[in-house]
């Protein structure tokens, strides 16, 4: 017996079903699912009058006229039973999954335990859902391998293991656009319903309380927001704040300034923002780096009586540090649509306060919103099974053995590892706009594919400053979302073609560094890097020359070129018990300055790394994590 799932809608779809001209084929009426199965006890050959030949799928725009003329309007097909199977484990709008239907067998089972969830994955190469759904490495551990999608119907992948997906070979795929403006509007509601106290004085009334003084509430013209995160949903809500006559400053350390300025936003330090604002508006991801970001000390840092939209994810803020702000009054009052666990427990101290106004992850929950994501995501995620490369994927599929580089992947792991250092060394407030890539090699033009290497850098790039995961297929189209222009240079090396590159140096044009050696007398960040032995190896930092194999990470210090630094650092590593696997010193001139360049295993405590840069002779340090 085989089933054709049919999607269809009508004004009234009657129980039961109907019997076709060949009476072997019967549609099957659902009115709850509103869903129309064509089902046949041997291969269908006709239908409604309808002659069917395989493959079934050409025939069925017919099948639906004419199902359209027997009263039901039929607006999308099917194909064979061994079509892909999808989950739809959250609410997906109508449109997407009239996709999805046509493509493959929906199945769409919501509020499953995580038990539940791990057993249907073992039959679905497809699994799609929103942010209620924890896809954990043992979801990908069922599946055994015949999952090869996860669709992500919204922008936050910090739900999905993606580790995991990547080790299990399963492509991840996020729908990064069609939710921006809904996630913005909520910002802007949250705003406004916070400052004149419109859920609280909503509430008051239902309980037949007439309060007028009591909701007193702040004004928004002429009072400073500042936007934590300028990507997507923050700048449209920079723009819309703007229009309610707010004075926007905004904190992105990756942002490109021209991008603010096009809005008529100044991009400003951490500090700067929190500290100057009226309101503050969350627009972050969630990464390691974010990750209780507003605790007490930043708290400590703000302007008393500030107020604070966390549209963004609930993990940025440290909750109890919130409370406690709220309490003592340096936070007046506070509106959240995010919360670090969700749902929150029913007695979450901030969901009860009375100076928080909260939304249960509203942000992307308007009409076109989830329309859009649904489609956004059905055709990625039917993209990705059809095997077509995703514009929209967030992790990198497995690499199948034959098609590894070998002669490439040293230089593949080099080309991540200076686009982290980087990264790292420029500093905050400066934005990164254009990355220059110089490839030095003494083979021919033709001879070198960058694509895998750009890739690499971008991923390099990117990957510590947002919660997006690299890979070949995504890296340009990440680029391109970001604003950063990669171009590239091949110049011609005079040694053996045997190898295929000589170095590869990376340019960060119109930054600040952190590190102020790392600039270039142009006022570039420049770091280069050479394969040595199979290693990839550090060998330039702005216009110095070092030598340090990038095996672990690294600090690299800038000093008086005298007796005893070298000792004094080694001291202060070997006291907290980090083991030094490599280190070069550059200098420019006897007794003058001099670059060290420290490969280290393991992560030095902030203690030990403050304890470097206080050693007399030590003009500058910083860390990098490779
Ligand atoms: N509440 C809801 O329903 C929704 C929540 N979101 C969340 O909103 C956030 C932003 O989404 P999009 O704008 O689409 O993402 P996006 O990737 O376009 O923007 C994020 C921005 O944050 C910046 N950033 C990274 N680290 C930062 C740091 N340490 N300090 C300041 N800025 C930093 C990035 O450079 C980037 O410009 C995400 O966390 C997303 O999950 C998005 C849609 C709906
Ligand atoms: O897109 C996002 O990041 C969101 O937070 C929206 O989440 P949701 O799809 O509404 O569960």
């Amino acid at each position: 017996m085989a089933t054709f799932a049919v999607n269809a809608t009508a004004r009234a779809i009657p129980h039961g079903s109907v019997t076709g001209n060949d009476t072997s084929s019967r549609l099957l009426l659902s009115p709850s699912s509103s869903s129309i199965s064509f089902v046949s006890s041997r291969s269908p050959t006709s239908f409604l009058g309808l002659r069917l030949a395989e493959p079934l799928a050409a025939k069925v725009p017919a099948l639906c006229r004419r199902s359209h003329a027997s009263g039901l309007r039929v607006v999308a097909s099917a194909s064979a039973s061994d079509r892909p199977t999808v989950l739809v484990a959250e609410k997906l709008g109508e449109a997407g999954l009239a996709l999805l239907r046509e493509f493959a067998n929906v199945e769409c089972s919501y509020k499953l335990t995580p038990e539940e969830l791990r057993a249907k994955v073992a039959h679905c190469d497809a699994l799609i859902v929103r942010s209620g759904t924890k896809v954990t490495r043992k979801v990908f551990e069922e599946s055994k391998g015949r999952l090869k999608v996860v669709g992500r119907a919204g922008v936050g992948i910090d739900n999905v293991d993606l580790q995991a997906a990547t080790e299990y070979g399963c492509l991840v795929v996020n729908a990064p656009t069609a939710n921006t403006i809904a996630a913005a509007e909520h910002g802007i509601a949250l705003l406004a319903a916070m400052a004149r106290n419109v859920a609280q004085a909503d509430a008051s009334m239902k309980s037949g309380k007439w309060q007028r003084n009591k909701y007193v509430g702040v004004s928004m013209v002429g009072k400073t927001l500042a936007i934590m995160g300028f990507g997507k949903v923050g700048s449209e809500v920079a723009r819309r704040a703007k229009g309610l006559g707010m004075h926007v400053i905004a904190h992105d350390p990756y942002a490109p300034a021209d991008k603010a300025r096009a809005v008529g936003v100044e991009l400003v330090s951490f500090d700067e923002a929190i500290s100057n604002a009226d309101f503050i508006s969350l627009h972050m991801p969630l990464t390691p780096d974010t990750s209780k970001l507003f605790n007490d000390e930043t708290f400590s840092k703000m302007k008393k009586g500030v107020r604070i939209i966390n549209v963004a994810r609930g993990g940025v803020i440290d909750e109890d540090a919130l409370v406690r702000a709220l309490d003592n009054g340096t936070v007046a009052q506070a509106a959240l649509d995010v919360f670090a666990t969700e749902p929150p427990p029913e007695d979450h101290k901030l969901v009860m306060h009375e100076n928080v106004t909260a939304t249960p992850h509203l942000g992307a929950s308007t009409v076109e919103a989830q329309e859009g994501v649904a489609v956004e995501i059905a055709e990625a995620v039917i993209g990705a099974l059809r095997g077509e490369l995703a514009s929209t994927a967030v992790n990198a599929p497995m690499v199948p053995s034959e098609v590894v580089i070998s002669e490439l992947s040293p230089y593949v792991t080099l080309a991540e590892k200076l686009g982290r250092i980087a990264v790292q060394l420029v500093s905050g407030g400066s934005g990164i706009q254009a990355v220059k890539v110089v490839y030095s090699s003494a083979r021919d033009p033709g001879d070198l594919d960058s694509r895998i290497l750009r890739a690499m850098i971008t991923k390099g790039i990117v990957e510590p400053i947002s919660s997006v995961f690299v890979n070949i297929v995504n890296a340009d189209y990440t680029a391109k979302q970001r604003g950063l222009r990669i171009s590239e240079e091949r110049i011609p090396h005079d040694s053996s073609p045997a190898a295929p590159l000589d170095s590869i140096q990376i340019h960060l044009t119109n930054v600040d560094s952190k590190f102020a050696s790392a600039l270039s007398k142009s006022g570039d960040i420049i770091v280069e890097g050479k394969v040595k032995d199979g290693l990839p190896h550090l060998t330039l930092v702005g216009s110095f020359s070092v030598d340090v194999s990038l095996e672990g990470n690294v600090i690299l210090c800038r000093n008086v070129d005298q007796p005893g630094n070298i000792g004094e650092v080694g001291k202060i590593l070997g006291e907290d018990n980090v083991n030094i696997n490599f280190m070069s010193v550059c200098r420019n001139a006897q007794r003058k300055l001099a670059i060290m360049a420290i490969g280290v295993d393991e992560e030095p405590s902030k203690e030990t790394l403050n304890k470097i840069g206080s050693i007399p002779s030590v003009e500058e340090s910083v860390f990098l994590k490779l």
